[in-house]
């Protein structure tokens, strides 16, 4: 099977945890991507859909879905994304689509995280994938340094703004022994809005598509 026909697996299998009546927060990427089109066929009466992004709103409304500011939610039962990379601690990195910062504040706002991804993303360690860090397009140079000071090499991505009009930059050679820590350092680099490391709000639930069938994982 391709990566496509593993990641829909893991997007259909999600929708198990949709139930009626709910808010659900929706995620961003080519996975996500799958999960909506398999809520616009499920036709599942959630009450509506939190997008943390502006492709994913749109990809939503597309399939005629009800989308709902996350300032009038409250919280929110269930969030459900991709990843980049996951370890066993069900702790992530994300923000290969440049979607990092809101998909963190939907996913901290939500009481489930069902994260969906194929399995060549199940690793033994975070670090392999590069880092992405949103930062203030003011603060890039200075941030590029600092990052450097923590032992990474940072990569500026050219001709990518986020949906909150900031820059990305893209850090490999970091120390991810301790993803608790490495994540709370790079946000207290004035400048830095977020960065990909889903330590502190980590997965609850792991679902997987591999060459077996979808491979469920619970902390
Ligand atoms: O910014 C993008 C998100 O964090 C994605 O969830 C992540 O990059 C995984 O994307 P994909 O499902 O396309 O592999």
């Amino acid at each position: 099977m391709n990566a496509d026909a593993l990641k829909k697996m893991a997007a259909e299998a999600a929708l198990a945890y949709i139930q009626p009546g709910m808010v659900v927060g929706v995620g961003t990427g080519s996975t996500t991507n799958f999960f909506i089109d398999a809520l616009g066929a499920a036709k599942i009466h959630v009450d509506g859909y939190v997008a943390s992004s502006i492709a994913t709103e749109n990809r939503l409304k597309a399939q005629g879905l009800n989308v709902l500011d996350l300032n009038s939610t409250g919280d929110i039962p269930v969030y459900v994304d991709g990843a980049d990379e996951a370890d066993p601690h069900f702790r992530l990195i994300k923000g290969g689509g440049a979607a990092l910062t809101r998909e963190k504040i939907v996913a901290s706002a939500a009481r489930l995280f069902v994260c969906i991804a194929d399995a060549s993303k199940d690793k033994p360690m975070l670090g392999k994938f590069p880092l992405p860090v949103e930062v203030i397009p003011f603060a890039r140079s200075f941030v590029a340094r600092q990052l450097v000071k923590l032992g990474g090499t940072p990569t500026l991505r050219n001709g990518v703004t986020t949906d909150n009009g900031n820059v990305i930059i893209d850090v490999t050679g970091l120390d991810f022994s301790d993803p608790v820590k490495m994540e709370a350092v790079i946000n207290l680099i004035p400048g830095v809005l977020d960065n990909g490391i889903f330590a502190h709000r980590r997965a609850d639930v792991m679902l997987f598509g591999s060459e077996n069938g979808v491979i469920e994982k619970k902390a």
